[in-house]
């Protein structure tokens, strides 16, 4: 089966913009058969032009894996953007009423503070740490390698730290990836200290003059106490310029519950999130940054190292609403 990437968000936003249109169209025939055509040159859109159609739309994106705060955040923005606007007779409602989503949508994507990472690594002083946190499987290791990838070709030097020392394989599988990038690996034994492995890959950065410190951790639940004590030590001991949580988007709600957790004990500047292109719901993509408040960095569209793309709101809506008609 081929999944259609946020295919579910597309429908369900699509359908709801057809539905009122359709209440808006009905008003304007009323109108018509009243003869007041002559008078009027405008239909207002009114809540009750909207409501049931809301009301279906909150439902159908909880089920979409759209975060509770945000799916009635969304309402109240579209609602807002809907309700008293005047719509010229015999004109297309559907546009209309698209820019209002469309408008809603791009407010709950866009973080109170936008980050340029190129620039923000220019401006550090060298090395510039970036610490990468999440849960078990959430393709944290691969998109180290796709980041340190991103990073060289924009011409900057990077080192990564095998600080998994949890996980059997997990530095083998980390060098393999290294290997193919290009980039070198700091690596302890398995069970070694992960601060300490940490903390040599920054001095191997410092001593070489290499601009950028990727850490590697194990996978971690935030119901593991142990894991996330060691989590926060780390920090502490390499003071990461970035925490960067990893999610798997198709875990959905899931791992927006999980960056909420692991934002208590690190506090989180920024996420990735992989596999959207497998993720036809889309509701994580949609809630994560808005519920901690950190902004979407990259998303992992596919398991190669060119698949990693720099978060974009308007690349995201236009996924689910098409492109901005001029
Ligand atoms: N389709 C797709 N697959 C991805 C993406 N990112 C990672 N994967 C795949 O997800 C799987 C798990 O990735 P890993 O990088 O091994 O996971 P991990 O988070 O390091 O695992 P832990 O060490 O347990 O934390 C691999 O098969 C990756 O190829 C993506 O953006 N799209």
């Amino acid at each position: 089966m081929v999944v259609e990437m946020l295919g579910k968000l597309k429908e369900k936003l699509q359908s709801f913009i057809r539905r009122v249109e359709e209440n808006v169209e009905k008003e304007e025939d009323e109108a018509k058969k009243k003869g007041l055509l002559d008078k009027i040159l405008m239909i207002e859109i009114k809540e009750k032009d909207i409501e049931e159609a809301l009301e279906d739309l909150e439902l159908e994106l909880l089920e979409a894996d759209v975060a509770l705060e945000v799916v009635d955040e969304l309402k109240d923005r579209i609602k807002r953007n809907l309700v008293g606007k005047k719509v010229r007779i015999g004109t297309n409602k559907e546009k209309i009423i698209e820019e209002a989503v469309r408008k809603a949508v791009l407010e709950i994507l866009t973080p109170e503070k936008k980050m340029d990472l190129l620039e923000e690594i220019k401006k550090a002083e060298k090395p510039y740490v970036i610490l990468f946190v999440g849960f078990n499987g959430s393709g944290k290791t691969t998109t180290i390698a796709k980041l340190a990838h991103w990073l060289k070709k924009n011409g900057f030097s990077v080192v990564i730290a095998a600080s998994d020392t949890f996980r059997a394989g997990a530095i083998e599988q980390l060098e393999e990836h290294a290997k193919k990038v290009g980039v070198k690996v700091i690596k302890h034994k398995y069970g070694a200290d992960p601060a300490a492995v940490a903390y040599d890959a920054i001095q191997h950065a410092k001593a070489r003059g290499i601009d950028v410190v990727l850490i590697d951790t194990a996978g971690r639940s935030e119901t593991n106490r142990n894991l996330m004590d060691e989590m926060k030590k780390i920090a502490r001991v390499t003071k990461p310029n970035l925490v960067i949580f990893v999610g798997d988007s198709l875990a959905g709600n899931a791992i927006v519950e999980q960056a909420r957790q692991f934002n208590q004990a690190v506090k989180i500047d920024g996420v990735i999130l992989t596999k959207l292109d497998a993720d036809a719901r889309g509701g994580a993509a949609l809630s994560i940054s808005h519920v901690i408040n950190a902004p979407i960095l990259f998303v992992g569209i596919g398991q190669g190292y060119e698949d990693l793309i720099p978060f974009d709101e308007r690349w995201f809506v236009e996924k689910i609403l098409g492109e901005e008609s001029a």
